[in-house]
């Protein structure tokens, strides 16, 4: 895989296809911050957001310049130094089952201008960026989409879920276990100074999630504009163990939405151990006058509710799809993981893009370890008796991205006739398979 996907060029079949159309496909240097700003307000035009403040466009320029940040241009029209349509990507890390990490084309930052929309230009990027993906040996690909009808065309399906969570603060009465460590009250920039390591930490516990970056960090604690109203509402805490290691982190703000109705919003909330996540969770429901505390994009199997003693106090809501996986390379992406039980299976994929298509043999080990070969399509009973007996998961690659981390059952595939399996034996053996530790869980937008 290559050291610096960011300075790739971008895919030659791509740029032919927008230059068909007068529109110039090409990479944004990333250390010209004049050149980087007009990437940064057509990034945020297009997602309907203000004008950039020069604070946060400094901001985006110190963090996600290591990023490969891509444009396209449109000579003809006035304003021609702002792209028509953006995309960034990087190469992050997946935590997956087991848990281990693998390599994975991460985009963010898709937008077409108003001006130029339907006329093919996403479409152009998308493929391009899978493309250049797969050309550096990156297995497979990972975004979080904003409507659910985009990315299937591309070979993306939803792996994961989110959740809004909401509590009922009157209703608490804590009855889970007693947190050993203690919860100190710090402020954001000493939070953000050890954030990156715990955060480090947690991430690989649980599939789904990706490492983080800098920025990420000082968006939840309020420090890109510290003195903004917002930067000054930002709360921050942290979590020692009984050993006075930090274990856990924190950011909220209170909003008060009338006198008598005050609700905590968690904007960060990162936990290394069950300890960490008790003791965390408990200090934000022991504070006074609150009514509410929300927190979004959590996972659908918090273990919160089982701490209370009136678990309906907690409500869910915004319950969505959220990782959306494409995978590139079935073998590299299968091997990646550990499975939930032994077992052979083989997978006849389909990818109308090409990059994954064939049978491809999973053969996992009594420790959950895995190998996969490429076997031949057509079977021939008599020179490959294996590939005939061998239970048999017919799927789009959509649906590979799908189960790969364990958040969906190839069984309810099935029913909802995405998948097809050779006997209801090989379903039952698919979803024994992909069984993951936990569900998975991302709980960033990127
Ligand atoms: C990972 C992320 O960054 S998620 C963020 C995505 N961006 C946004 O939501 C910002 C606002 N939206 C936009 O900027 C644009 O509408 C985009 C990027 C979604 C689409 O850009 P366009 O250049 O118009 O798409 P393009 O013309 O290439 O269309 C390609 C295909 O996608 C379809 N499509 C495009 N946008 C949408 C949509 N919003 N919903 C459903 N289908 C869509 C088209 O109909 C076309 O279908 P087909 O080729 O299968 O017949």
């Amino acid at each position: 895989m290559t050291a610096d996907a960011r300075l790739l060029p971008v895919d030659s079949e791509s740029t032919a296809a927008l230059a068909a159309t007068g529109l110039r496909y090409g990479l944004v240097d990333t250390t010209d911050r004049t050149a980087f700003a007009a990437w940064d307000q057509a990034d945020s035009r297009g997602f309907h957001e203000g004008r950039l403040s020069e604070q946060t466009i400094d901001a985006n320029f110190a963090n996600l310049a290591y990023r490969r940040t891509t444009g396209v241009w449109d000579d003809t029209i006035p304003d021609a130094a702002v792209p028509v349509a953006t995309v960034s990507t990087w190469v992050a890390e997946l935590t997956v089952p087991g848990p281990a990490i693998v390599p994975a084309w991460a985009v963010s930052s898709v937008t077409v201008a108003a001006t130029h929309r339907r006329r093919g230009i996403a479409r152009a990027l998308m493929e391009g960026e899978l493309r250049t993906a797969a050309a550096a040996d990156v297995p497979l690909a990972i975004l979080t989409a904003s409507e659910a009808t985009i990315y299937g065309r591309y070979g993306y399906a939803p792996a994961t879920t989110v959740a809004t969570l909401e509590v009922d603060r009157r209703r608490v009465t804590w009855a889970g276990l007693t947190p050993t460590g203690r919860v100190h009250f710090v402020e954001p920039a000493s939070a953000r100074s050890i954030v990156e390591e715990i955060s480090a930490r947690a991430v690989r516990r649980i599939p789904g999630e990706i490492d983080r970056w800098g920025g990420r960090f000082d968006q939840h604690f309020g420090l890109i504009a510290p003195d903004s109203d917002r930067g000054r509402s930002i709360r921050t805490a942290r979590y020692d163990d009984a050993d006075g290691t930090a274990q856990g982190v924190v950011a909220f703000r209170l909003v008060e939405q009338d006198p008598d109705i005050i609700r905590l919003e968690v904007e960060h909330f990162t936990a290394t151990t069950d300890d960490a996540y008790a003791g965390l969770w408990k200090f934000l429901l022991e504070h006074d006058l609150v009514t509410s505390i929300r927190a979004r994009h959590r996972s659908i199997d918090e273990p919160l509710p089982l701490l209370l003693a009136d678990r309906r106090a907690v409500r869910w809501s915004e319950v969505e799809d959220f990782l959306w996986v494409r995978v590139l390379d079935p073998i590299a992406t299968l091997e990646s993981r550990r499975y939930g039980s032994a077992g052979r299976l083989d997978l006849e994929i389909t990818d109308a893009l090409g990059f994954a298509a064939g049978r491809f043999r999973l053969e996992v080990a009594a420790d959950g370890s895995a190998s996969v070969t490429r076997v031949s399509s057509v079977p021939d009973a008599g020179t490959d008796a294996a590939a005939a007996a061998t239970a048999t998961l017919s799927l789009p690659v959509n649906q590979l991205g799908a189960i790969f981390l364990g958040g969906i059952r190839p069984t309810v595939l099935a029913a909802a006739a995405l998948i097809a399996a050779d006997s209801p034996e090989t379903l039952a053996l698919a979803d024994r398979l992909f069984a993951a530790e936990r569900a998975p869980h991302l709980s960033i937008v990127f």
